[in-house]
């Protein structure tokens, strides 16, 4: 058979597969006759990178290039479908083929089927106006010949199972009150696609608040080994009890750096940071900043790292072979069943329950930084805590009017997500404030940015007059440059490395009322805030945006949170905003005080220090293609 020039030599044993002698290295190419459901008959190629196929008689002559009702007839005349975007491939038997070949006389392509052995080709497609969104796509390929259709459906098969990253066993929470109450029926709508890609699941329905926290802290090594990943069929706030779940038992880090008046019984109990007394850093010294002893030198200490340890054990070396964070092919993956799923849309760019499947069983992989809040006292009367409570955040830590609407919001959970509206509304409406002091870290990247980050850093030392031009701005993209760059060491430890060699750090401090102060360690884009509440923040760069919204008269506080809910809107553009990228801040609250909001969930703390962990989970996503 000859095609294009190409010298096709026929498989003796199948005579309808001609298998072309030049795959150079990579595996012969195969070509076959086979009639795709609903196009008609087609020369079906397979290479090393997918299936592409040419519509034979697609149409005749006199009506190539016209329209029926509209539709170009010529563009469905070939295709291709790469194996990085095809999840599984069927051999579905004796049945029906729909073949569209004949045309009328206006053109229209008129259908007519024939009975034969058949095989479906699962992929995805991309939405041709928004990119993000993907659909499960099925070719049905028909033969008269059974063994020829065997023949391809192990070939795609063997071209599968060479596609790397793909998870063969998930460990599945579903909250099924979670958003509207839809987490069990979201989770039934995608299941099939996980059977259809053969990745076996174990689903557990959370009966109660924490359930998935006690069962995610509580697996052992050997049985969490077992599984490629755990994915949340809920909310923000559930993906953040997941997390919590595998973190607090398992992940053994400092605790994060403080300014040397912050938390006496950071010294006193003796546990994690060890300051080192002769260190000093560098820095200009004006009335804002604290260059005092100013960055400790932290190291892990061995009687704290065993405190780590749950009490059953897990995390330890018997329990099974180590399971390390961060962890090379264990990822998380969620699927958007909450209320605001800000999480989703970062990552994926869009809040599509089938596109989030299709990222996991696609294997995909993105790595997302985590926030480490500790908190060193629950209220202003409390004694310093003996053991400081440890959260991780994955999207954002508020405090001020981002406690206070949570608090609002769960009084009205019966409303389902309207009750963030509702709750947003009465706390605008009261228009409280919260005196407080904030230390954040402010790190002179020069060194370690590219020239591309190098724009966004002068446009965070221009944050305080105001915003960066928007031509400065660089979103967070799929194969992020600014994500994808090398770390200085390896994570997670970077950050904390980088503070150690750090003559280009140095502690500034913040002090008044504020009516919220936020961590952003993701843009939070959300259908409220179009572009998050820092359109330019990073999944994996290694930096907070700390953003303190100063005490300001009520009208441009609405005008600031018009501009947030507006795409393209300019939130941070205001004298009363304060954004930092930082690594590490610390936050104690003076007088009365509000809560704090970790990933959605209520974390009461007076007094608090968080630091960021760079990539230090990989999520089963791209990032946003838009
Ligand atoms: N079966 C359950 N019953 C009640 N609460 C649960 C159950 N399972 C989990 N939860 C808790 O519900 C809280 C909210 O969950 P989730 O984040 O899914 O919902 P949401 O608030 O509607 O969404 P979002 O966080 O996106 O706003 C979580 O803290 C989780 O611990």
């Amino acid at each position: 058979m000859e095609r294009n020039g190409d010298c096709l030599v026929e498989d003796k044993s199948h005579p309808d597969i001609q298998v072309d002698g030049q795959g150079q290295g990579q595996g012969p190419v195969l070509t076959s006759n086979f009639v795709l459901d609903h196009a008609g008959e087609v020369v079906l190629t397979l290479n090393s990178n997918g299936l592409s196929w040419n519509l034979i008689e697609f149409i005749d002559k006199e009506h190539g290039g016209s329209s029926c009702l509209g539709i170009k007839l010529g563009s469905k005349s070939e295709a291709a479908i790469k194996f990085s975007d095809v999840y599984a491939v069927d051999f579905i038997g004796w049945g029906l083929v729909q073949e569209t070949t004949l045309a009328n006389a206006r053109g229209c392509l008129l259908g007519h089927g024939s009975e034969m052995y058949r095989f479906t080709v699962h992929g995805v497609q991309r939405s041709m106006t928004q990119p993000s969104l993907w659909a499960p796509s099925v070719y049905t390929f028909g033969h008269k010949d059974m063994n020829t259709c065997q023949v391809w459906v192990d070939r795609i098969t063997a071209s599968l199972n060479m596609e790397t990253g793909r998870p063969k066993s998930l460990l599945v929470f579903v909250h099924p009150k979670s958003g509207k109450g839809n987490g069990c029926r979201t989770w039934e709508a995608v299941a099939p696609i996980f059977s259809r890609a053969k990745v076996k699941t174990k689903v557990i329905v959370t009966q109660r608040a924490g359930h998935a926290f006690d069962l995610m802290f509580s697996l052992t090594n050997r049985e969490l080994n077992t599984y490629d990943g755990v994915v949340a069929v809920g909310g923000d706030g559930f993906f953040n009890e997941i997390l919590n779940g595998l973190l607090s038992s398992r992940f053994k880090a400092p605790y994060p750096p403080a300014p040397a008046d912050f938390v006496p019984s950071v010294e006193n109990d003796g546990c994690v940071m060890v300051r080192v007394a002769n260190e000093t850093v560098a820095g200009p010294s004006d009335s804002s900043e604290d260059n005092s002893p100013l960055l400790p030198r932290f190291h892990l200490n061995e009687s704290r790292s065993t405190k780590f340890r749950s009490t059953d054990g897990c995390g330890d070396a018997d329990q099974g072979p180590e399971f390390s964070i961060p962890n090379k092919w264990f990822r998380f993956g969620i699927i958007p069943a909450g209320s605001t799923d800000a999480i989703v849309i970062c990552t994926t760019g869009t809040r599509d329950p089938m596109t989030s499947a299709l990222h996991i069983v696609l294997g995909k992989r993105v790595c997302l930084d985590i926030a480490q809040v500790v908190r060193w006292k629950t209220t202003s009367t409390s004694t310093p805590e003996d053991e400081p409570c440890v959260r991780y955040a994955a999207s954002f830590a508020g405090y001020g009017f981002y406690g206070d609407v949570i608090t609002e919001s769960e009084k009205y959970r019966w409303m389902g997500p309207k009750r963030y509206d509702y709750a947003g509304t009465l706390v605008f409406l009261r228009h409280w404030s919260y005196e407080a002091e904030i230390a954040y870290l402010e790190v002179n990247s020069e060194k370690t940015s590219s020239a591309s980050e190098k724009g966004l850093q002068s446009g965070r030392k221009r944050a305080l007059w105001g915003l960066p031009k928007k031509s400065e701005r660089k979103a967070c993209r799929i194969n992020c440059d600014v994500c994808d760059r090398e770390p200085t060491s390896t994570p997670p430890s970077c950050h904390l490395s980088l503070l150690q060699n750090s003559d280009e750090s140095r502690w500034m401090r913040s002090k008044g009322r504020f009516l919220s102060v936020g961590a952003a360690v993701i843009s939070c884009r959300n259908e409220r805030a179009p572009d998050g509440l820092v359109a330019d923040a990073h999944l994996a760069d290694g930096f907070l945006h700390l953003l303190l919204i100063k005490e300001c008269p009520h009208a441009l506080y609405l005008w600031h949170l018009t501009q947030l809910a507006r795409k393209g809107g300019n939130p941070l553009n205001f004298d009363f905003v304060e954004h930092h990228k930082t690594p590490a801040f610390t936050f104690t609250s003076i007088g009365k005080e509000s809560v704090w909001n970790l990933d959605g969930e209520l974390f009461q703390a007076h007094q608090l220090s968080a630091q960021v962990f760079r990539g230090l989970i990989s999520l089963f996503a791209s990032g946003p293609e838009v």
